[in-house]
């Protein structure tokens, strides 16, 4: 039997808490029972308003799901075997038969446990499990418990988001007298945005406020040192010659899909660079794929995109309303879509979907690009693997690529390649934290063999 930590024909292990003392261990040790213990928390807060709406089976609920939460926090912490779901909920096969195929990797089930196995897999399992606390409760089955800190997060970027708007609004007034250079130059700048947005995520912070207060346009040029890989000159060129009729087969309509990551601040510079990828004709359609589940503290559900945009259209600002209102008839006329899948709140490595998500793998091949927000999806996309810092991009993409991709991501996990010789070093002499941080990022892409770098 193949021990899950042995390298495979060139592929790394998988991050793991049991290396004590690394960002996995202290992930699982620290951090993640800080999140079980907000969630009963928030749950055990919230008691009046399920007595209020259920009664004294609300109530019941309420003492239930703690039970089962504070039980999967002892399991955690005392390194106890990961167990099957015993919910009705649709994905709970997969889950099951994933653990199976774990247990047959590690060779016995006690070896697939908290500290031991791939933190990927434990980390999402653990999101996984409050949903089946909720699940198995039924009258509170629906109950966001992350709900109160993504929508608090919201209101406290609001002057960043009006500072944004502002900007957008300039440049939609004058799209028309717009030069191909100056259309690049708010391109490059959006696209920034919306990267740096990543750094306002609840899940690092273990819950705390990480909202952006400030102007996000006028810090983009002192954030610029801090990005590891720019290949935005790529990411435009692909859209450039997606519009080309004839060179390319979907030739009707160029189609940027967005893997969404957090709701809040996050979310909203996501709308405004599709906004902008519309209003400019860079893309005739937008997708966007969130989860399906309350999911890595403040990933964005349907629930959060759709009072996003009902919040944007009822702000007191002219021109953040007016988003909303466009952004709102985006939906309506069928240029943006939401779309959520399972395969995005399930653990498994990006490189697996074509096996065992195939419908989603051919809804992204309809993309001419794919844009990946966020820590979670670059740990995805890479396999969440302890890769040497040069290691290109595509080799760890381990065959994924249903269309040409970039990631925006801010570095939150230690898992980084395609960097240069010797630069991973020089960050790690300069700066211990580099890789956890949110301090430094990138904007990092892989096309057809013509276009990638390695
Ligand atoms: O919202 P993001 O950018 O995916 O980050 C999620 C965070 O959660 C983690 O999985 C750690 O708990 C890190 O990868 C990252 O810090
Ligand atoms: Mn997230």
């Amino acid at each position: 039997m193949m021990a899950a930590d042995q390298t495979v024909d060139g592929v790394p292990p998988s991050l793991s808490a049991k290396v004590v003392g690394s960002f996995a261990y202290l992930t699982v040790r620290d951090r993640l029972p800080t999140i079980l213990t907000k969630v009963i928390d928030t749950i055990h807060r919230n008691k009046n308003k399920f007595f209020e709406e259920y009664g004294e089976e609300g109530i019941q609920a309420e003492k239930q799901t703690i039970g089962l939460l504070s039980k999967m926090r002892n399991e955690l912490q005392t390194d106890k075997p990961v167990l099957a779901l015993t919910d009705t909920l649709q994905d709970a096969e997969y889950w099951n038969q994933y653990l199976q195929k774990q247990q047959k990797l590690q060779g016995d089930e006690e070896s697939v446990s908290w500290f031991k196995s791939p933190w990927l897999y434990v980390e999402c399992y653990m999101y996984r499990r409050v949903q089946e606390a909720l699940w198995l409760n039924p009258p509170i089955s629906d109950y966001d418990v992350f709900n109160e800190g993504k929508t608090q997060s919201f209101f406290e970027s609001q002057q960043a988001m009006m500072a944004l708007c502002t900007y957008l609004e300039g440049i939609n007034k004058n799209m028309e007298d717009l030069s191909k250079n100056q259309l690049l130059e708010h391109f490059n700048k959006l696209l920034q945005v919306s990267l740096w947005g990543n750094k306002c995520d609840l899940s690092i912070s273990a819950g705390q406020d990480n909202s952006q207060k400030t102007s996000p346009i006028d810090s983009l040029n002192s954030l610029q040192p801090f990005i590891l890989v720019n290949d935005s000159n790529m990411v435009w060129s692909t859209l450039i010659s997606a519009q080309r009729p004839g060179q390319s087969e979907k030739t009707t309509a160029v189609r940027v899909d967005i893997v969404l990551d957090n709701a809040g601040f996050e979310l909203f510079t996501d709308l405004v660079l599709a906004d902008f990828l519309v209003s400019s004709g860079l893309a005739h359609e937008v997708h966007f794929h969130g989860k399906s589940i309350p999911w890595f503290v403040s990933d964005v559900t349907a629930n959060d995109f759709q009072w996003t945009i009902q919040q944007t259209m009822a702000a007191n600002h002219k021109w953040m309303s007016k988003n909303g209102v466009q952004w709102k008839s985006h939906l309506k006329e069928g240029v943006w879509f939401y779309h959520d899948h399972r395969f995005w709140t399930q653990p498994h490595e990006f490189c697996d979907m074509a096996m065992d998500a195939p419908d989603l793998y051919a809804t992204l091949q309809g993309a001419d690009l794919l844009l990946f927000k966020g820590d979670l999806n670059y740990r995805k996309l890479t396999g969440d693997r302890d890769w040497d810092y040069t290691v290109g991009f595509s080799t760890a993409l381990q065959g994924f690529g249903p269309a040409p991709l970039c990631s925006l991501r801010t570095l939150k996990a230690n898992v980084q390649v395609g960097l240069q010789p010797g630069q991973g070093e020089k960050l790690g002499s300069q700066d211990p934290d580099w890789m956890t941080s949110g301090k430094y990022a990138v904007i990092q892409f892989y096309g057809s063999k013509s276009e990638q770098k390695d």
